[in-house]
């Protein structure tokens, strides 16, 4: 494949970033990848460890030539960056990010690009508890999932060479339109960190009062909790506060349905929670069967879980 963009410039050089470096070099996706990070210790590191062509102690250094630029900083942060890169910017250049929400991004970002230049906002599924410059690795992409979320009326040539990119790296690549990404965002991942957040903060308190076992005892399904719950507090600040009201909506059904199996425990009504239960699970083979879960352990098997 030819490489689509001769420069691409990374601003924020921590687990995406890093992985995006990474990937995009073993694929010899682009002439040069150059990194800036706001910190002189992560540029330190970043240096060491080899992780860009080029890393650059200035946001108008990095992206100075570039064809690519990709914003890859926590999301209360793009709007800053954005406004100091926007006189830098080479004329029809690509500005993109990976933000984990999406319409907050583009009112921020979009109105300090210049007019020459396009703006292709995107979104990586793919992550891991991990942050910082030692944090990436080539192959997170792979098989996943990155949307592409372009404002109405970008261009379509932009657009494309951003999706051979991320099809470059590994990932399957869709389109969305914002809102609709923030709400199914919220459903699928942000609300569950909310409540990977608070169980294990519950777990924790409860800990202290009676000095027992719980999680040196957990099962495997609350160390998945604590691991989602290790995840960097400043995303995770950022995202709760900039797709308020779609995860707020998320999370009212989420109360009201627990409001109402909480009852049913109390009253014993077996019927509602097995029906409940009934459903969920079929919820869960329905995606088995449809070859939707790559990481099932049965996948493509058609075998029930
Ligand atoms: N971690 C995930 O699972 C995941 C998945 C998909 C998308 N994202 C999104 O990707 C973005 C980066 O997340 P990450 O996991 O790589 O985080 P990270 O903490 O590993 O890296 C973020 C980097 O940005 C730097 N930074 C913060 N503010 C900055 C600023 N004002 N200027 C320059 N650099 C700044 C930090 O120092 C850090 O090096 C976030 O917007 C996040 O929502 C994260
Ligand atoms: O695997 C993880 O650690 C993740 O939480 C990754 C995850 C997710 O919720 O799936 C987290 C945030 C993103 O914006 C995208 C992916």
């Amino acid at each position: 494949m030819s490489a689509p963009y001769n420069r691409v410039a990374l601003i924020g050089l921590g687990l995406i970033a890093g992985s995006m470096a990474l990937a995009i070099r073993r694929a010899g996706l682009a002439g040069e990848v150059t990194g800036f990070a706001r910190s002189a210790e992560t540029r330190d590191v970043a240096r060491e460890i080899g992780l860009c062509d080029r890393i650059c102690d200035s946001l108008a250094e990095v992206v100075e030539g570039a064809d690519l630029v990709v914003l890859c900083v926590p999301v209360g942060a793009m709007e800053g960056v954005a406004r100091e890169i926007g006189p830098h910017l080479k004329p029809g250049a690509t500005v993109s990010d990976v933000g984990s929400v999406k319409r907050a991004v583009i009112e921020a970002v979009g109105p300090h690009l210049p007019d020459a230049v396009h703006f292709v906002p995107a979104h990586p599924l793919a992550g891991t508890e991990h942050s910082g410059p030692r944090s990436g690795f080539a192959e997170l992409f792979e098989g996943r999932w990155t949307l592409i979320v372009p404002p109405e009326g970008a261009d379509e040539d932009a657009v494309q060479r951003l999706e051979t990119l991320w099809q470059g790296i590994g990932a399957h690549t869709d389109r969305m339109e914002a809102d609709h990404h923030d709400l199914v965002l919220a459903v699928t991942s942000h609300a569950p960190h909310l409540i990977a957040y608070t169980m294990v903060g519950v777990a924790d308190d409860l800990r202290r009062v009676t000095d027992s076992e719980v999680i040196k005892y957990s099962a495997a399904g609350f160390r998945d909790f604590t691991r989602i719950a290790a995840s960097d507090p400043t995303m995770w600040r950022d995202v709760f506060l900039n797709n308020r009201d779609a995860t707020l909506e998320i999370l009212g059904r989420f109360t009201e349905e627990l409001f109402a199996l909480q009852r049913a425990i109390r009253t014993g009504d077996g019927d509602h929670l097995h029906a409940y239960f009934t459903r969920t699970r079929a919820i869960r083979r329905g995606i088995i069967e449809a070859g939707q879960d790559t990481d099932a352990p049965d996948f493509g098997r058609g075998k029930k879980t």
